[in-house]
């Protein structure tokens, strides 16, 4: 796997001071958020954020990502840790086929009928470059901020032990309650 990173650089935000550092894979390029004490910490908290341009950037309210990010980049200034904004659109189809499979949720398919009929996975992540971050950061150990058993059951299979489990469950709205029962009933989340 061809991987280039960047030197780490400072980043103050609204949530507090962060270190970046950019890794570039192939066509992707992902970025690890790292609080201050990031270094000193044994088991840092940890959240793998995928990319939501319409959640994260736009504030649309059909899924609930921008609150986790939120949630997150808040969580991890106070408590210490990383957030991984990992650059899979779309849980990987893309911003472009993201919104085709909007549209057919617009005449009433959930989130995971539409990704199937538009030739799909139900979930198309590929994790490897949070294996590349962990062993770059030196992780060996954390406390992971999640709903869903894949990406717990992912960190496990790299030998990375999580300590504890953090739910990442932030106020639904009318317009995304459909999509969190679907990562409920259909997903495995745990909400
Ligand atoms: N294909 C598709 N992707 C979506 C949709 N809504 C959100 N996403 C993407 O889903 C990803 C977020 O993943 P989720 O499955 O919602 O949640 P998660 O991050 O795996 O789970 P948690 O760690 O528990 O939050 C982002 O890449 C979003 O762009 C949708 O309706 N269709
Ligand atoms: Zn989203």
């Amino acid at each position: 796997m061809n991987i280039e990173k960047s030197n780490i650089a400072n980043l103050p935000t609204r949530y507090g001071k962060f270190k970046i550092r950019a890794y570039k894979q192939d066509h992707q390029e992902h970025l690890a958020i790292m609080s201050q004490d990031f270094e000193t910490l044994a088991a840092p908290y940890v959240r793998i954020h995928s990319e939501c341009l319409t959640g994260d950037t736009l504030g649309s309210l059909k899924c609930d990502c921008q609150n986790q990010l939120d949630l997150a980049l808040k969580f991890i200034a106070q408590n210490g840790g990383l957030v991984i904004y990992h650059r899979q659109e779309g849980r990987n189809i893309g911003l472009l086929n993201k919104v085709n499979a909007y549209a057919l949720q617009d005449q009433g398919r959930n989130t995971i009928e539409a990704n199937l009929e538009l030739g799909f996975g139900e979930d198309d992540r590929d994790y490897g470059i949070v294996e590349e971050i962990f062993k770059d950061l030196n992780i060996k150990k954390l406390k992971l901020i999640t709903n869903n058993p894949e990406k717990i059951k992912y960190v496990e299979s790299l030998g990375v032990e999580i300590v504890e489990r953090i739910p990442a469950i932030t106020k639904s709205n009318k317009y995304n309650e459909n999509y969190i029962n679907t990562k409920k009933e259909k997903m495995g989340h745990m909400f």
